[in-house]
């Protein structure tokens, strides 16, 4: 390194360019400069073309986004070491700690136990294991059709679980269970997808063969809003029960109409055999007519025409008493196949009533206790599963007999439909509403602890204060009392009903028209 002075460089190296006949660039001076002043040759920093290298690189991954950042971070900085450590990392996707004093951080390599002991705390035996839970958590909704992809989960999970292992495998087992990964799962995507075309196109098929069932018609396109994504388990579970109502209402529909079908068949076998009989007798008749025609024209006297008379006068009245005969059993017939048609529509529509009573309540659309019991059983899975906080909310309409008694029973009806109506409109999705007997409605609310329930409550209480019943043009005012029970460990549905209902008998007790915790 040479002793002169910075501006006594310049000045000579200056002079030199000149006396080399040098053209002069910034890199002659430069080179000229560090010769002048005896500082190594050092090739200028290609900044430009490196970040043209930098923004080529595809950023697919996070991995990749966060090495790319970390590469321009150091063309920034002209840091050729960081350079190289960035492109390195960024050829193993290997994640890197975040910079620290302006220069990209060290890469953790699952392999370098040296580089990555210090700076890498979370490659514990429990960071492993919780790759492994994750794993483990995930199999189901992948499904195990994919016998290879089952055997190498459980050798990754494995691996993934044995003490010491050996790093360098688990990362190439990772790797590969990752690849398979993005197949099955989108695998499981697409399955999902055609097995919901599927249902839609069983559901249309059903309903275009149903036009005449109103009935029908309705739960089919029920069915298909409830099986359109996004799906939960609740609407799925809806859909379970629809069909469910559908399926017994097809069944009994089906018993009927092939009984029908065999009377009516027993009636036309009858019908035929009648006719051929009425054909075969008239062809006698028809017969006998001919050849007493015949015996007619060839007689001389009137003695010989006499007993030709008497057969055909005979014969036409053996064939009026046949055609009567005939004509009173068609008659029967006739009377029993309609007395048949009128008993099979009979059916039909009581078969509508009580497949649609099968599970909901006429009145108000609501679930009855036998959808109840259903949605029960259900939400009490989902407890069990989840160990999430199940409520149950019992109501009870205040002075109903009064409105009854005051107003009729179809006004009853009506402030019943609008208490169902207003509690449907205001409550979540994934509660169940249910008519519980008269007067009283049953609400579950899943996900749902003891005081949030309570709080659901009152809003609701909030709501039909807001919103009046109208009896003509008579604004009235439902209020009810209710008693919410929180499911408590190892309790079953029925007992929190219990314990709701005695809330809401105290609620009354207490003045009516409030909510209380069991
Ligand atoms: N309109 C109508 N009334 C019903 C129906 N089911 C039950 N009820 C009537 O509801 C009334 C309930 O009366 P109570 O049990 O004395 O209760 P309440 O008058 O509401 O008194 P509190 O509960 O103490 O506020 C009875 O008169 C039942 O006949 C129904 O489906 N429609």
């Amino acid at each position: 390194m040479s002793d002169k002075k910075p501006f006594e460089i310049a000045r000579e190296t200056l002079k030199q360019l000149t006396a080399r006949k040098l053209v002069p660039t910034p890199s002659n001076y430069q080179t000229l400069y560090n010769e002048i002043a005896g500082i190594p040759h050092m090739p200028p920093f290609p900044a430009d073309t490196l970040r043209d290298i930098a923004k080529a690189l595809p950023t697919k991954t996070p991995g990749q986004q966060k090495q790319r950042g970390l590469l321009e971070y150091a063309i920034d900085r002209l840091n050729w070491e960081g350079v190289k450590t960035a492109l390195v990392a960024y050829g193993g996707f290997v994640p890197v700690t975040p910079p620290g004093n302006g220069t990209p951080g060290v890469p953790i390599s699952l392999v370098d136990d040296e580089v990555g002991g210090a700076t890498a705390p979370a490659l514990t035996a429990e960071f492993m294991a919780q790759i492994g839970r994750m794993i483990e958590y995930s199999q189901p909704a992948l499904g195990n059709d994919d016998v290879r992809f089952t055997e190498q989960t459980e050798a990754l999970l494995t691996a993934l679980r044995q003490p010491g292992a050996d790093l360098a495998n688990v990362k190439q087992m990772l790797v590969n269970y990752s690849h398979r990964l993005s197949f099955a799962a989108e695998d499981q995507a697409e399955i999902k997808d055609a097995l919901l075309k599927l249902l839609h196109l069983v559901f249309e098929n059903i309903g275009d063969l149903s036009l005449d069932e109103q009935w029908l018609k309705g739960q089919m396109d029920a069915l298909m809003s409830a099986s359109t994504p996004p799906l939960t388990l609740r609407r799925l579970d809806d859909v379970e029960r629809r069909l469910k109502d559908v399926i017994f209402k097809q069944k009994d529909a089906k018993e009927r109409a092939v009984q029908a079908q065999n009377e009516m068949r027993e009636m036309l076998a009858a019908f035929i055999d009648r006719l051929s009989q009425m054909a075969s007798s008239s062809g006698v008749f028809y017969e006998k007519l001919e050849s007493s025609a015949r015996l007619i024209e060839q007689a001389k006297t009137l003695a010989e025409i006499a007993p030709v008379l008497k057969d055909v006068v005979g014969a036409t009245r053996g064939m009026a008493q046949d055609s009567k005969q005939s004509r009173d059993e068609l008659h029967a017939m006739r009377v029993r196949a309609m007395a048949t048609d009128a008993e099979v529509a009979k059916l039909h529509q009581e078969l509508d009533r009580v497949s649609t009573q099968a599970r909901h309540d006429t009145l108000t659309g609501t679930l009855n206790r036998k959808g109840l019991d259903e949605a029960m059983e259900r939400e009490l899975s989902t407890v069990k599963r989840k160990e999430t906080p199940l409520c149950m909310a019992l109501l009870d309409i205040d002075n109903f007999k009064k409105l009854n008694d005051t107003m009729g029973h179809a006004t009853g009806d009506a402030a019943l439909a609008h208490l169902a109506t207003v509690a449907r409109e205001s409550m979540r999705p994934q509660d169940t509403l249910a008519r519980y007997g008269g007067e009283e409605f049953v609400i579950l609310m899943p996900d749902t602890p003891l005081d949030k329930g309570i709080e659901a409550m009152t809003r609701l209480q909030r709501e039909l204060t807001k919103r009046f019943f109208l009896a003509g043009t008579e604004k009235i005012l439902i209020t009810f009392s209710a008693g919410v029970a929180q499911l408590a460990p190892q309790e079953s549905g029925g007992d929190a009903i219990r314990r709701a209902d005695q809330a809401m008998y105290l609620a009354k007790r207490a003045g009516k028209n409030r909510v209380l915790g069991a």
